[in-house]
């Protein structure tokens, strides 16, 4: 494949391959693997995206950070012996196009469907990832039925946001939402959301855009075709079991997932595609 002079394909020692991008908007990476974007950094303004300090970037396991792509169910599934988040996250995609639009790159990638477990997804269809990588960070999660029978999916596009100090972050644009956390609720959520403990919140019927608040300065994080979303911090105990996280990085992180869970789930019918975007930048 062609690639313009803005990108270029290279791999981690571990043997990873990822595309990185260097144009005159942004410096960008995505891995082949799980199509994780793990770095976002629009020219002259601090990296939009966070990875752990101990990511060990190794074949098969999902980066810690970044936009793991949780693909066909989001969490735990209903068979607790099925992998959380779905199996797209640590399987390999394919390059499947990149181009500049103007000064912007755009990445394509899609999945594979014969690598996807049967038992796990017995569905026809495709699914595929556009990055559009300009002072914005675009990301288009596309689902097409090629089958004759509908079907339903939770998905999210998990992404990792870095913040100097999580005591001194709050996120705007979420009140009036209801949420469930820990199988409770729901609850409304009357306030801008600070944080304080282990905090894990679906909320459904969330507005289509929210502003993270950090010391470092504002993100703006929108959804289109997702009227759900999830806000997780793992805290103290919860740090401690991750793997690839260190102990204190609770501090210094927080995700706001795109998703479609719950009653906002994907029906894609016969013949029909649906795109989960979501556009990430600062203000
Ligand atoms: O550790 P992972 O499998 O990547 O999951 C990380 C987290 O993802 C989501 O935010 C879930 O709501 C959390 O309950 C989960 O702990």
């Amino acid at each position: 494949m062609q690639l313009p002079n803005s990108v270029t394909l290279l791999e981690t020692a571990t043997g990873l391959s990822y595309i990185q991008v260097h144009s005159a908007l942004c410096q960008a990476k995505i891995f082949l693997q799980g199509a994780q974007l793990s770095e976002f950094i629009p020219t002259g303004q601090n990296n939009l995206i966070w990875v752990s300090g101990d990511e060990d970037y190794q074949p098969g396991k999902a980066i810690r950070g970044g936009i793991p792509i949780c693909w066909p169910w989001f969490g735990v599934h209903s068979d607790p012996t099925w992998p959380i988040h779905g199996v797209a996250r640590k399987l390999m995609w394919q390059l499947d196009a990149v181009r500049e639009e103007g000064e912007r790159v755009l990445v394509s990638l899609s999945l594979p469907m014969e690598l996807v477990d049967k038992t796990y997804w017995p569905h026809q269809s495709s699914l595929s990832v556009e990055f559009e990588l300009g002072t914005e960070l675009v990301v288009r999660l596309t689902n097409s039925n090629l089958g004759d029978t509908p079907f339903t999916l939770t998905q999210a596009l998990h992404t990792y946001f870095p913040t100097p100090d999580i005591t001194q972050t709050t996120v705007d644009g979420l009140q009036g939402a209801q949420f469930i956390e820990f199988d409770q609720g729901p609850f409304l959520q009357q306030d801008v959301v600070g944080f304080a403990r282990e905090t894990d919140m679906v909320y459904t019927e969330a507005a289509p855009e929210q502003r993270i608040h950090t010391p470092a300065g504002t993100i703006l994080v929108g959804r289109e075709n997702s009227s759900s979303c999830v806000l997780w911090n793992p805290w103290i105990d919860k740090a401690k079991r991750l793997t690839n996280f260190r102990d204190d990085e609770y501090q210094v992180m927080l995700c706001l997932e795109a998703t479609n869970v719950m009653q906002d789930s994907a029906t894609v019918a016969p013949g029909a595609s649906h795109t989960l975007t979501t556009r990430l930048r600062w203000l």
